[in-house]
């Protein structure tokens, strides 16, 4: 299980020292709220600019905002990997077809209060499925467990009908939660305020996939 390090919870005016911290990620999340979408608003395409300019790692784009096709052009810098858009956000479908169009992989991704039926028939064109194991806005809640039962379902759709995707999942990731995320099938774990409330983060993402290996066997 890779793991996408969410900088929402980092401390902004140590950006390169926090952003190095986590040299050893396999992607870093960025969040982006509008206050529209979600009762929050965090930060846009300049800062989202510089932290590409002071990582080497690929960006892993999640945004929650009300209109996503007006934004996916200022996301769509060089060492971003996915951008990944809400079902529930204005003109996805269009927005989804723009984001393979600028050349970025295409991730959608659903409230937990949407279930995966709702997008079953946009799967086989997606590269990545995010399952949001907490209400989009804010960093540091508690996980949902239903979201188990959504991971379980998109892996079963993936094998029988060989999509292609990646399954993600954001929120409430932590010591305990890591092990069940992989035992039902993420690929990727997006982790927050867990990871940027200790202090050695590489050292704790490695604990995190080594928990994740033993629950495992
Ligand atoms: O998209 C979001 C919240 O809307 C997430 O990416 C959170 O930032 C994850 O934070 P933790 O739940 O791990 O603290
Ligand atoms: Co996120």
């Amino acid at each position: 299980m890779k793991i996408a390090p969410s900088v929402l919870t980092a401390d902004f005016t140590n950006l390169k020292n926090e952003i190095d911290s986590i040299s050893d990620a396999d992607l870093i999340h960025i969040d982006i709220m509008d206050g529209n979408f979600v009762p929050n608003i965090s930060f846009g395409p300049a800062i989202t600019k510089q932290i590409s300019k002071v990582s080497n790692k690929n960006l892993d784009v999640h945004l929650m905002v009300l209109d996503p096709l007006n934004w996916i052009d200022e996301f769509s810098l060089e060492n971003v990997e996915y951008i990944t858009v809400h079902f529930e956000s204005n003109n996805f479908l269009e927005a989804l077809t723009k984001i393979r169009k600028n050349g970025k992989k295409v991730g959608l991704t659903i409230k937990p209060e949407t279930s995966v039926s709702l997008i079953s028939k946009y799967l086989k064109d997606v590269d990545l499925v995010l399952i949001m194991s907490v209400k989009p806005g804010f960093g540091g809640q508690k996980f949902i467990p239903e979201s188990l039962n959504k991971v379980k379902e998109l892996v079963d759709l993936r094998e029988k009908n060989n999509y292609k995707y990646v399954i993600e999942i954001d929120g409430g990731i932590n010591g305990e939660t890591a092990p069940l995320v992989k035992k039902a099938g993420v690929d990727i774990a997006v982790v927050g305020s867990y990871l940027f409330n200790k202090k050695e983060r590489n050292k704790e993402m490695e604990k995190l996939r080594w928990k994740s290996l033993f629950f495992q066997i």
